[in-house]
């Protein structure tokens, strides 16, 4: 077994790059599919679910593979089936994304209910809606299910709730349906943007991608094309946070600042001195930090994928901040481990009320999910002592190279192996 051990870090120092985006990668990766020539991705992080997903293609027939440059190539022509395997594609969130990129070409896909974090509910139902509105029909087993439409049709969707998923979902089904689709109360994130480009770069006609409205008029073909994938605006966001917590300096490169402006708002307002600058961002802190109201929201609102960090820098800051968890009610999986490490907090009804300037003490935790690993890397660089990180697959979900990431700041962090005593930072990457 493999796991982080964190000391406390007085002060961090330097600059890190940030790699692509993953959750903008995985849709990418599906929409690729659509093209009927092959089509190379720049900058796919090397990550768990991409293993994933390389491997579904593969079982398909869909030649996916990254190049000694770190290119992935796309190829579709061969795809022979589409029945995903359900155990394989249950690994990780994002294989319906399969059913959009596939379903107005093969006619039917099957594959099995969507993995990911937990976050006790997560459903799928803005998925459900829009691909039906669009022609197709859902017929549900106990380990997968079956998608089946004999023409795709273009069709007017109205999302109940905003939905990144949903949105890329329905814009990869409209891109080869017949007629037009519009997307209302479509989700804005960037994420959604960079796939409609991706899309129409290989062809398709959409427009408003990035509003809440989203037109998408379909083509009979794609074609291949090359792509840059969006950096990771919720990696950047985590390391501008640990500066907060050490004092110090971080800057992160290859990052676009507009995709950025909740997190770097906050962090200003919380005292942090965040400078921005063409393609990256720089934040400075002696460690003197005031308490906050934060309540995640849909983009460009605070991303539920960095309240996790953030309430660990809440712990120390200077009064007592309020987190309203407004996406996911249930996302504190990191508050039992953060108050074993001695912070206080208490949550009720999806918000946490974080009582600042806690001392923390090192600890043995366990991330239950992505961003409940990095919320306890950085706690543990605060607490006084050794943190022990465990379920550290979670944070390699989220993260490449983190732990070398945060040593090249000089953060005293380390890969351990069990049943080995000396660090194995090098070797086990
Ligand atoms: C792989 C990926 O991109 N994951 C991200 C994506 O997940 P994902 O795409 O699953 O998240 P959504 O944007 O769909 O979820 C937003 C909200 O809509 C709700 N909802 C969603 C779909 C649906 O059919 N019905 C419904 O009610 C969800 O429960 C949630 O409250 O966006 C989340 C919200 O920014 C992030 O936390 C995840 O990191
Ligand atoms: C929740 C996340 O990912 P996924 O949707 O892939 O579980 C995340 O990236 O924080």
């Amino acid at each position: 077994m493999k796991w982080i051990r964190v000391e406390q870090t007085t002060r961090l120092e330097g600059s890190v790059q940030i790699p692509g985006s993953k959750n903008s990668s995985l849709a990418l990766l599906a929409a690729a599919c659509l093209a009927d020539g092959p089509v190379a991705l720049h900058g796919i992080p090397r990550l768990a679910d991409f293993q994933a997903v390389f491997r579904l293609a593969e079982e398909i027939g869909c030649r996916m593979y990254r190049d000694d440059s770190g290119i992935v190539h796309v190829d579709s022509s061969g795809i022979r089936d589409t029945d995903l395997d359900p155990v394989h594609s249950s690994s990780f969130r994002t294989a319906y994304y399969f059913i959009g990129a596939l379903l107005a070409k093969y006619g039917v896909v099957s594959l099995g209910y969507p993995g990911g974090d937990d976050f006790v509910s997560r459903p799928i139902d803005q998925h459900i809606k829009a691909l039906q509105l669009l022609g197709a029909r859902f017929t549900f087993y106990p380990n997968r299910y079956v998608v089946e439409a004999k023409e795709l049709t273009g069709a007017t969707v109205y999302f109940d709730t905003i939905s990144s998923g949903a949105t890329i979902n329905a814009m990869l089904a409209a891109a080869r349906a017949k007629g037009t689709t519009v997307l209302l109360n479509a989700a804005c994130d960037p994420e959604v943007t960079d796939t409609a480009i991706l899309l129409n770069r290989m062809g398709a006609r959409i427009t408003g991608a990035g509003t809440s409205t989203v037109r998408i008029r379909g083509v009979e073909r794609l074609t291949g094309c090359v792509h840059t994938v969006i950096p990771d605006r919720l990696i950047a966001g985590a390391f501008l946070m640990a500066p907060g917590l050490t004092g110090g300096s971080v800057t992160v490169e290859n990052v676009i600042p507009d995709h950025m402006r909740a997190c770097i708002s906050k962090l200003s307002e919380m005292g942090l001195d965040v400078e921005i600058g063409d393609q990256r961002v720089t934040s400075r802190s002696d460690g003197a930090i005031k308490a906050t109201r934060v309540r995640t929201a849909m983009y460009p609102g605070f991303p539920t994928d960095l309240q996790q960090p953030l309430t660990a820098l809440l712990t120390q800051a200077r009064g007592r901040s309020i987190v309203s968890e407004k996406i996911y009610p249930n996302r504190f999986g990191h508050v039992p481990q953060l108050l074993r490490m001695g912070a206080d907090i208490k949550v009720r009804s999806g918000v946490a009320v974080v009582k600042g300037k806690a001392a923390l003490q090192g600890a043995h935790v366990r991330a239950s999910d992505i961003r409940a690993g990095i919320s306890l890397l950085l706690a543990g660089l605060a607490a006084e002592g050794s943190t022990t990180i465990s379920g550290v697959h979670h944070l390699e979900r989220g993260y490449e190279n983190v732990v070398e990431s945060f040593r090249s700041l000089g953060a005293n962090v380390s890969w351990m192996e069990s049943g080995r005593e000396e660090f194995v930072h090098e070797e086990a990457r």
